[in-house]
């Protein structure tokens, strides 16, 4: 049986880190760090994701300002709030809950955030520099990945990585963040043909599709660490279960370490949101 990697836990332990550094923070600043969440629509999963978001922000002291939105929002009135609140000097950090409705451009609306405020790490010019490794916000699901990983695993070098999926919020900034920690570093896809057997040779598979339970038992080398970042919503008799892209139930009993859902890699993107939101907070202040 795998060792449950606890994400609960590791996001308590940064937690408390945060809150820690919010009191110095206001100490040396005389001003209180402050995240805006901008929800467009009435999703119930995002309203859950943004509640929780709200309420761990006032646990370590970060004031979070919500701003939501008409689903039927036009382009123009979203960047003319962007706008705003990149210029109020009191918002240090901004994030736009994704997806937005069909009708907005995302890329658009992300690209408009200011760089320095950006704390989910997706605005262009903090991709770019997560890809050539310079400083910049990196994004919070990969990041509470890592964290998990090295406290499980230790010094990374020349284990190989294997990562299930290809977006452009978890597979690609996860694949850099795993090839900047020395990992021999493979991305497997909807086209990669027999994707079993690339996963097989993983020391380190971490899956990010979106599929509920797609990887099983036959995928996973014996003793390999896994790190599921699928939450797939699922109704069952009448209640609300969470799913992983991975197998549980037969996957922890082939791999050395397994994160679980909930508890796993969910629990420390938040975390990690307000580390992004401290440090963003911290950057933007006179030296
Ligand atoms: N701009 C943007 N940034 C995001 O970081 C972002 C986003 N949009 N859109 C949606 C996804 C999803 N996401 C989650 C965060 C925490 C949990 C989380 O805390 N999960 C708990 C369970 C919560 C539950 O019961 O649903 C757990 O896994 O234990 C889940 C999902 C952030 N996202
Ligand atoms: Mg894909």
């Amino acid at each position: 049986m795998a060792q449950i990697i606890d994400g609960k836990k590791a996001s308590a332990k940064l937690l408390s880190q945060v809150a820690g550094d919010v009191i110095e923070f206001k100490a040396k600043h005389g001003i209180t760090p402050g995240l805006a969440v901008v929800l467009v629509g009435d999703d119930p999963a995002s309203q859950v994701y943004v509640r929780n978001k709200v309420q761990r922000a006032e646990q370590v002291g970060i004031r979070s300002i919500e701003h939501r939105l008409d689903a039927n929002v036009s382009q123009a009135e979203l960047n003319a709030l962007v706008d705003e609140l990149n210029a109020n000097p009191d918002v240090h950090g901004i994030l736009v809950q994704l997806p937005l409705p069909g009708h907005l451009d995302e890329d658009r609306i992300v690209d408009a955030i200011a760089p320095s405020k950006d704390v989910d790490g997706f605005h262009s010019l903090n991709v770019a520099a997560l890809a050539t490794g310079k400083p910049g916000l990196v994004p919070c699901t990969p990041q509470g990945s890592m964290t998990m990983l090295s406290e499980t695993l230790g010094d990374l070098t020349g284990l190989h990585a294997v990562v299930i999926g290809r977006s452009n919020i978890v597979g690609k900034p996860m694949a850099a963040l795993l090839l900047q920690a020395n990992c021999t570093v493979t991305m497997v896809h909807s086209r990669t043909r027999d994707i079993a057997s690339v996963c097989r040779q993983a020391d380190i598979l971490v899956a990010a599709v979106g599929v509920p339970k797609l990887v099983k038992a036959d995928w996973v080398k014996p003793g390999a660490t896994v790190i599921d970042v699928g939450i797939n919503v699922e109704i069952i008799d009448g209640a609300r279960k969470l799913f992983g892209d991975v197998d549980f139930a037969s996957v922890s009993e082939v791999a050395g370490a397994i994160t679980p859902v909930p508890g796993g890699v969910g629990p420390m993107t938040i975390a990690n949101l307000l580390a992004n939101t401290l440090q963003a907070a911290e950057s933007q202040m006179p030296v």
